[in-house]
């Protein structure tokens, strides 16, 4: 956290206060609430222009899905909401496109590889580092997409972690549809499986809340 010392990310809101901030530096649960909060207390914080970059959660889902269902991973779309960390992370697949059903041992397998993919490769490299091309990747697709969101393109959607009034969580990831100036229109939640509805009151909301004050505290 201490690349977010609240004196550099003041610097870029004045520097240049029309920036669209793109933060993939952990723990993005945290570190999107402190830049925020930094932001507010300099007076230049635009919501719309902050966002957590938790693309990789989603590229992870749509790859797992595809192996598991034999599916091409360029036509799976698998949103994932809550934050970019452990249990935080919740991959709707309820709501997979194309439809597809999961068995319950399905579903929990697939949701804990999701939640714990980026700990996998951080174990697996063992001390030098963490997921670099993937993270590259995921960077590089929503940042790709804001631009062209930017530029006009309509449609535009990405799941990112920013500023919400969704849940009790003032920060949550979900589908936004972006457009010139960053956020646009929020898509929500969507209808969430029983399974989804447990796993986001009894595990995402409490320790993403937590992490969300680890931030706060930090400012
Ligand atoms: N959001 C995502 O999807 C995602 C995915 C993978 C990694 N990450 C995060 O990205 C970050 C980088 O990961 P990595 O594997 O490249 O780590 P790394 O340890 O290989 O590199 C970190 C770099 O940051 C530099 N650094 C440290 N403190 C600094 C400071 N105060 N100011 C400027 N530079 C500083 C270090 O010198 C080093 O070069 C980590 O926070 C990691 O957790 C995010
Ligand atoms: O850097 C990490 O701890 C993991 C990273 O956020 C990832 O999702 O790969």
């Amino acid at each position: 956290m201490k690349v977010f010392r609240p004196v550099k990310v003041a610097v870029v809101c004045r520097s240049c206060p029309e920036a669209m901030i793109c933060i993939i530096t952990n723990p993005v649960n945290s570190t999107v609430p402190i830049a925020s909060e930094v932001l507010e207390k300099a007076g230049c914080y635009d919501p719309r222009r902050v966002f957590g970059v938790s693309t990789l959660d989603v590229v992870r889902a749509n790859k797992f899905v595809a192996d598991a269902k034999g599916l091409d991973v360029s036509t799976v779309t698998v949103p994932v909401v809550g934050g970019h960390s452990g249990v935080t992370i919740l991959p709707l697949l309820s709501q997979t496109t194309p439809s597809v059903s999961f068995t319950t041992e399905e579903l929990d397998a697939l949701t804990d590889r999701i939640q714990n993919a980026g700990t996998e490769v951080v174990n697996a490299k063992a001390g030098a580092g963490s997921a670099t091309l993937s993270m590259a990747y995921a960077g590089a697709r929503f940042v790709l997409s804001l631009l062209k969101a930017m530029s006009g393109s309509p449609d535009v959607v990405e799941c990112t972690f920013v500023k919400s009034d969704v849940t009790d969580a003032p920060y949550f990831a979900t589908p936004w549809r972006l457009g010139k100036n960053g956020l646009e229109q929020n898509l929500g939640l969507g209808s969430l499986s029983d399974y989804e509805k447990s796993k986001l009151e009894g595990e995402v909301l409490p320790a993403l809340n937590k992490d969300i004050h680890k931030g706060s505290d930090f400012v």
